[in-house]
Formats: structure tokens, sequence, C-alpha cells
């Protein structure tokens, strides 16, 4: 791969005040000094974004070049922009920002394997937007620092607003990727969420070139070396799952498959901290130190310990930590073939079966699918559950077209022999508004069970309507709350949002005509 150093990008790293590779005392300092952020009785530094709390999908854009044109999947999720556009506001970007008193430069790595890894690097007008990217990337020794040369850059100007009219985005807020200039600018949000999935989707189109299959998933490992991914969009369990006391975390949002085994992308963790608890989730609340960086929780004024039950900025508060915060975890994020592979919905109709073992068929047909409810506040826009299918459990962030991900999968899967589990983290006892959210603990004691392979020879009921082998006991988790139907009171109710949502499936599916007969038959056995 070429070195990227244009010109344009040289006005930014001959800048006069650029701070490269702070760090995590100094940056905090340049927060704290500069007032972009101030300091909780946590020991982190919090800071806000104003108007843009969640990614922007709508926003983003793909340079449309002889480069990446006949690869990349376009339409709503890989929307185009021009050559000619993308390099105008390329110019207004680096003018803008090389009048800025003082970046941040981060230089560093995605990718854990040191075999597939990116080197890439990361400019911002933001310190705390830097220390974010410190933390969420892999930071170099001082030794691969000295021979780093980036292979991406993101530039992050989220006070730089566009002009649609002129500029051709969709609004003032811009998310650009270049596969030709290798370049990623962002401008006119501070969501720092931004940076990494704008990464994220760069890496799902440079790994699969390399035979890697790329994953929205979370990962740890057993005392046995056993692997368990936790596929899932937003807000269905990935970081909250994958913390675990009793398996070590590889890591919480991103991961590579290769003929080697799993590695994370990220070197650190982006929690949601709505509702936080110590007692539930220990081992993020106790992340959340110096060093780490609340987004949006709010403070006691002048206690400044944080109030995770207040959501009155948005309901996508989170907490970006680097892993070694985590008490025990796999270092470097490298480890074997998962042995089991967890499909999380967060399903707000509450008629998915909290856990079933899925056939190879039919784990072929929900990774197409893409099943869960987008809840309020990762994405813009959305403020209550909405139903939706992300072909690979992360629609959002993959250039290429979903079969090629799920051609992938499947042969891992047949060649590693890995289980696969429909998990629903959502809705029991009724829809949205009627019912509730499964308890954590119960989840938690299902995906133990299934790591376990308790649940691999276990005694199932078939799902009338979906057609899923729901287990019939699973230790510490009430036998009827393993069967939807038993969990509402109105029986008639439940049928008409089962039936709903499974012709929702179907409908859904009809555009992967290219999927075999054998996948297409294992949808919801109901039919209108
Ligand atoms: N049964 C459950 N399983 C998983 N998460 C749950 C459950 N019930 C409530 N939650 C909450 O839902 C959220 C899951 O979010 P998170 O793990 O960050 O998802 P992701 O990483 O996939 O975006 C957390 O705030 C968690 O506390
Ligand atoms: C950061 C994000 O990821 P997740 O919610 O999956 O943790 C996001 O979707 O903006
Ligand atoms: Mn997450």
């Amino acid at each position: 791969m070429k070195t990227v150093e244009k010109t344009l990008l040289k006005e930014l790293t001959s800048h006069e005040n650029l701070n490269k590779n702070l760090s995590v005392p100094q940056l905090v300092e340049k927060i704290l000094s500069h007032n972009e952020g101030v300091l909780t009785e946590t020991g982190a530094v919090r800071a806000t974004t104003g108007t843009y709390t969640g990614r922007s999908p709508k926003d983003k854009f793909i340079v449309k070049d002889e480069i990446c044109e006949e690869y990349v999947d376009w339409g709503a999720v890989n929307q185009a922009i021009d050559e000619a556009s993308f390099n105008k506001l390329y110019e207004k970007v680096i003018a803008y920002l090389k009048d800025k008193d003082e970046l941040y430069q981060f230089k560093g790595f995605a990718g854990a394997d040191p075999k597939y890894r990116l080197p890439i690097q990361v400019i911002n007008e933001y310190a705390w937007h830097n220390l974010f990217a410190r933390q969420l990337f892999i930071t170099p020794t001082d030794e691969e620092l000295k021979y780093h040369q980036s292979e991406f850059t993101v530039v992050s100007a989220p006070t730089f607003k566009a002009d649609p009219a002129v500029d051709g985005t969709n609004s003032e807020t811009f998310i650009l990727v270049s596969f030709k200039q290798r370049v990623i600018l962002i401008g006119g949000t501070e969501y720092a969420g931004e940076i990494k999935k704008s990464i994220f989707s760069v890496m799902n189109y440079l790994l699969p070139q390399r035979e890697i299959l790329s994953m929205h998933c979370s990962a740890n490992v057993g005392k046995e070396g056993d692997v368990a991914l936790f596929f899932g969009l937003s807000g269905t369990g990935k970081t909250t799952l994958s913390a675990d006391p009793y398996r070590r975390l590889i890591g919480d949002d991103e991961h590579g498959w290769s003929p080697n085994g799993v590695f994370n992308i990220e070197g650190g963790c982006y929690a949601k901290c709505i509702n936080l608890s110590e007692e539930k989730e220990p081992q993020i609340f106790n992340a959340i130190r110096f060093g780490s960086v609340l987004e949006n929780v709010i403070l006691d004024e002048d206690s400044r310990v944080p109030d995770y039950d207040d959501v009155s900025l948005t309901e996508n508060t989170r907490a970006a930590y680097p892993l070694e915060n985590i008490d025990n975890i796999v270092s470097p994020s490298v480890a074997g073939h998962p042995n089991t592979i967890i499909f999380l919905t967060a399903d707000a109709s509450g008629t998915l079966p909290p856990i079933s073992k899925l056939t190879k068929q039919q784990a072929m047909y929900h990774f197409l699918s893409g099943y869960t409810s987008k809840l309020a506040g990762t994405e813009r826009g959305v403020t209550e559950p909405q139903a939706t299918f992300s072909a690979c459990f992360g629609s959002p962030f993959l250039p290429l077209a979903p079969s090629k991900y799920a051609e992938m999968l499947g042969e891992k899967i047949d060649q590693y022999s890995s289980n696969v589990f429909l998990v629903n983290t959502g809705w029991t006892g009724g829809s949205y508004g009627v019912g509730k959210r499964m308890k954590l603990s119960y989840t938690r004691a299902m995906v133990h069970s299934a790591l376990e392979g308790e649940l691999n020879n276990a005694e199932t009921v078939k799902d009338d309507i979906f057609g899923l082998e729901m287990p019939i006991h699973v230790p510490g988790v009430p036998d009827e709350v393993l069967v939807p139907k038993n969990t509402w009171e109105d029986k008639n109710a439940y049928e008409t949002a089962a039936q709903s949502l499974a012709m929702k499936f179907h409908n859904n599916f009809e555009k992967f005509t290219q999927a075999s007969d054998e996948i297409k038959q294992v949808g919801p056995l109901y039919k209108d």
C-alpha cells in the first residue's frame, strides 16, 4: 500500500503547533486548559457534543472514483460523492484547520494482528477527540512510532460546517471517505463515534480484499481458549455482554477473522452509559477512570459525580476507555477461531425467543436479515425503537455487498464448526410500551449456557411462527421466559405482533434473490 503524503495533508502535518502523539496526561491537560471538557470525580474527562449526539448515517458518503467504483455496493448506505466535490471540500477543511492555534495528531494502528494491521493517523481540531482516538485505536510502541507510515488518515474538523447547496453534502455535517486519497474527512459533528466507525468502514473495505472477514461484533475467550463472537447492531449488547468476569475480553465492537483466528481492530471500548450501574455492569463501571472520556454524561455540578440515569443530553451517553481498563483481557487482542457465534437482536416486538440454536442455514438467513430494533440515541432521528433489518448486523459500515461478508462467514462456520445462536436481548412480556427489556442477568445466564456447550444437545421446542428451536430449560432462567408467548398476558396480541414481525422478515428477504433455496426456506414458518 502506498503512503499518504499528499500536499494537502502536509499543510496540517507541518502546522507549527501540531501536537504529535501526546500522552494521556498531556491530552487531559490540553482538554482542561482549553475548556473542551471538565474533570469528573471518576478521574475521566467529560465532554459534550452539542447537536450531534449520535452517528449521522445520512451524512456519510464515499467518493466514487475508478479505485472503488466497481467494488462498492452503492445505494442509501453507501452514498456516492464525486471527486471534484470531495476535493473542494477537502481544500476548505484544510484551510480551516490550518488557521487553528493548535492541532493534534495521533499515529497508531487499526488491527491487533501485526500481519493485517493498518497504520493510521488521526488529525484533530479537538484534544478530546484526539484522546478518544488514542484510547480507541491501537497505540504504537516508541519503536513502532519511529517507523510508522500512515496508510489512512482521518481529518476531523468538528466546528467546520459545510454548506450543502455549495458542497454537495446532505447537511452541514459530513463523513466522507476517499479510498483513492486514503482520507476520511469529518466535519460538522462532534460525536466521537464517527471517528472510530469510519475507520471500521474502511477496514470493512480493505480486509475482505485480503480474504479476512471483518465483523461488527464483540469477542471474548473462555478459560479453555474457546472464542465467542457477539454480532449485533447498536444497543443489542455487544459491549455489555463481552465484558464478562469469567471470560477474557478481546474487543467490544469490531473484529477481523483471518486464517489465524480473530483479532480486534481496536485498542479500546466505547460503552453506553445509560443507566450504568456498578452492580449490573461492574467491569464497565470501573473502567471509567483517569484517561477515559465521558461523552454527554451529566455530572453533579459540585461533586462531579456522573449521573448515568440522566439522559437530558441524549440516551446515547458514552464512555471511551482503553482495553487495559478492563481487568481480564487478552493482550494483544488476538485469539483462535470462534467456537460459538451469537447473533444479538434487541427485538422491541417482544416475540423472538430469548435464545435459540440456529442451523447453518438459519444462521445464514439471520446474518443476511440482521434484524433488530434501532434503539433511541445512537443514530440521529431515532427516538423510539424501530424495527430494522441491517445485513450482517452492521450494514451502515459495510462498503461491499452483504453477500460478500455472508459467504465468508458461511465458509468459516463450516470450516471451524462454530455453533450459532440467536439471542434476543430486547423485550419480553409484550412489545415495547407494554413489556419490558429482558433482564440482563437472564441474558447473561443464557449466554453462559450457550458458551459452555450446555445448549448444543438440550431439549428444545420449535416456535411455530419463527421456526426457531428454543431450549426449554436454561439454568438461572425461569422456564416461562424462554418461550415468548408464555410471557404475554394477551395471547392474541402476541400472535398479531409475531405474525407481523414474521412478515417483515419475509418482505425484507425478498431482496436476497441470490441466496440459495436452502437459506430462503428457513425464514419464519408463518406466511399470510
Ligand atoms: N438483557 C440485556 N442484554 C444486554 N444488554 C442489556 C440488557 N438489558 C439492558 N441492557 C442494556 O442495553 C445496552 C446494551 O448496549 P451495548 O452493550 O453498548 O450494545 P452495543 O455494544 O451492541 O451497541 C446497555 O446499556 C445495557 O445495560
Ligand atoms: C459507536 C457505535 O457503536 P455501538 O453502538 O455498536 O457500540 C455507533 O453505532 O455509533
Ligand atoms: Mn458497543
